[in-house]
């Protein structure tokens, strides 16, 4: 379970103050898959920097797994946009994926099979010699996934995975997603800017505010949890859905509040 209470984040370098985080609350369950969605600049990088311990807010906590961030924390994989720089192309496809758990001194039995289960989990057996170049945009992007979930994390932390993908390869990914979370039964917390992505991936989606950002709205997704490109997004609740996302997020660029 991810905890995020009262965060609050300003930058201070001489006399200048950047209030980024102003006070934001929400949690993502055990197992829930959550989607966030805010206007560009909305503060999602540093909010990001705080979850995985790698920035200090000047207020409030996140808390993994009932421990309380202060560092990388042990249970968090995260699965960037920018494969390109996310992967190391003088490593294979295996030891991409393999280089987290041999930080983590997994014994080498172990890690042959979590490499494999992964990569034949996102659909990339037989991959395991190539180079990450010699692949296509969104098969690196599995790559990324592979290595996030052959690491067994509690949560996955995904950023904009698929922002940099063409758009059948997203719908791919998409769906890659959604299976792969019913099937590990893995905390994800989304970050996307796409409305119609959040809404189709998510159990519940929750929208910041412009920076200062504190949490717009929040929605839940009550759409069958089977869910496909093609009737999930003609289904009609799936168009009042993201109507109401949109209108929220056109009301935090004007800086206005959540409105019912
Ligand atoms: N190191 C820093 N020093 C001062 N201000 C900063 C720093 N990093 C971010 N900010 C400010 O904090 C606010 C939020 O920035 P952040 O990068 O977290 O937003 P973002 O949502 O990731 O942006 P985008 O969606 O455009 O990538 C912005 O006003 C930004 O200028």
């Amino acid at each position: 379970m991810l905890e995020v209470s009262s965060l609050n984040k300003v930058y201070r370098s001489g006399a200048r103050e950047v209030e980024a985080l102003r006070d934001l609350t929400f949690t993502v369950d055990s197992g829930e898959l959550v989607c966030l969605v805010g206007p560009s600049g909305c503060g999602k990088t540093t909010l990001l920097r705080c979850i995985a311990g790698l920035l200090e807010p000047s207020a409030g906590k996140v808390r993994l797994d009932g421990r309380e961030v202060s560092g990388p924390p042990p249970g968090l994989a995260m699965v960037f946009q920018e494969y390109g720089r996310s992967l190391f192309p003088w490593m294979s496809v295996r030891d991409n994926v393999e280089l987290p758990l041999k930080q983590r001194k997994i014994a080498r039995h172990r890690r042959t099979t979590l490499v494999q289960d992964a990569l034949d989990a996102v659909g990339l057996t037989g991959t395991e010699s190539a180079y990450p170049w010699q692949l296509s945009g969104g098969m690196q992007q599995r790559v990324a996934i592979a290595r996030a979930i052959a690491y067994e994390p509690s949560t996955l932390l995904m950023d904009e995975p698929f922002a940099a993908v063409d758009a059948q390869t997203r719908a791919d990914l998409e769906d890659l997603v959604r299976a792969l979370w019913q099937r590990l039964e893995v905390t994800v917390l989304f970050i996307t800017h796409d409305i119609d992505e959040a809404v189709y991936l998510g159990q519940r989606v929750v929208m910041l505010s412009s920076s200062p950002t504190v949490v717009q709205d929040e929605i839940t997704v009550d759409l069958p949890p089977a869910r496909d490109q093609l009737h999930t997004r003609a289904d009609p609740r799936f168009t009042e859905l993201r109507t109401h996302v949109y209108e929220q997020i056109q009301a935090a660029k004007r800086g206005a509040g959540a409105s019912s």
